[in-house]
């Protein structure tokens, strides 16, 4: 297995003249949680589009889960569960009934197990007759990420997963999130919540399309010129507050 699920180099994506990634380069190493944090627009959403095979970047190079995010965007697609920031199932259809369908999408050879292995891995035996469009917040949660691993994928990219879900709920969808990387996945997510990136193993922190700062908490911390003990929050406005220097447009 490969040590690295995700390995890019100089990732970057263009609109116009304006380069919304700018030369990122990310490490993840296999089984670990990997929160990919910084300011609304600073470019998440596009760099996770690019890992995932969904987007192509204009320039830069690198493998996620060993395969080519060039050249082998398919096979990436494949092996790997994006959730979206927005609710993305069908509310008229049941919870099994959308689980299902996504198995069908990939043409999953034992649907019925895989939708039964779903539904009990995020405890929805319950209510999985229940129409998605009736469930709360954080059900809906849930239920998205079940539907993210039917086809057991070995990288799970995360944007904003939890955002207006309440604290409970969210500290449930760490739980499992947790449990995953326990078992070997590996996951990118992205989060404004501070608790939240305290439960990742490592941080990647963005802004103005550039990567300002990575590694662990107390890393992060420590590039952003803190001393030790400051908190995380401290560290990103003033990452921020140096990069507005160099990068805000008058
Ligand atoms: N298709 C597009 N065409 C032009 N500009 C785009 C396109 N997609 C994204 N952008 C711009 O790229 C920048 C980065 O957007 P992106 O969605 O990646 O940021 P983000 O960090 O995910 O933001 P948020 O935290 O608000 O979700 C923004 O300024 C956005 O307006």
């Amino acid at each position: 297995m490969t040590a690295l699920a995700i390995d890019v180099r100089g990732l970057t994506k263009r609109y116009g003249k304006r380069a919304v990634v700018d030369r990122v380069d990310l490490q993840v190493a296999t089984g670990r949680i990997c929160g990919f944090l910084g300011p609304n627009g600073s470019g998440k959403t596009t760099t996770i589009r690019m890992l995932c095979g969904l987007l192509r970047p204009d320039a830069g190079e690198g493998r996620c889960l060993g395969f080519d995010v060039l050249r082998q965007s398919r096979e990436i697609k494949l092996q790997s569960g994006y959730m979206t920031q927005k609710f993305g199932l069908y509310e008229d259809l049941s919870i099994r009934e959308n689980l299902d369908f996504v198995a069908r999408l990939f043409q999953l050879p034992e649907r019925e197990r895989a939708v039964d292995d779903a539904v009990r891995r995020l405890g929805l035996v319950e209510r999985q007759q229940q129409l998605a469009g009736t469930l709360s917040g954080g059900w809906k949660q849930r239920l998205a990420l079940a539907a993210c691993l039917i086809h057991a994928p070995r990288l799970l990219l995360l944007d904003e997963p939890t955002a207006g879900v309440d604290p409970k709920a969210r500290r449930e969808f760490w739980d499992h999130i947790r449990a995953l990387a326990d078992e070997g996945m590996t996951v990118l997510v992205s989060t404004h919540y501070m608790d939240e990136a305290e439960r990742c193993d490592e941080l990647a922190y963005i802004a103005y399309g550039a990567l300002l700062a990575r590694g662990t908490a107390p890393e992060v911390v420590q590039q952003a010129g803190l001393p030790e003990g400051a908190s995380l929050e401290e560290a990103f406005v003033q990452l921020i507050a140096r990069a507005q220097d160099n990068f805000a447009t008058p």
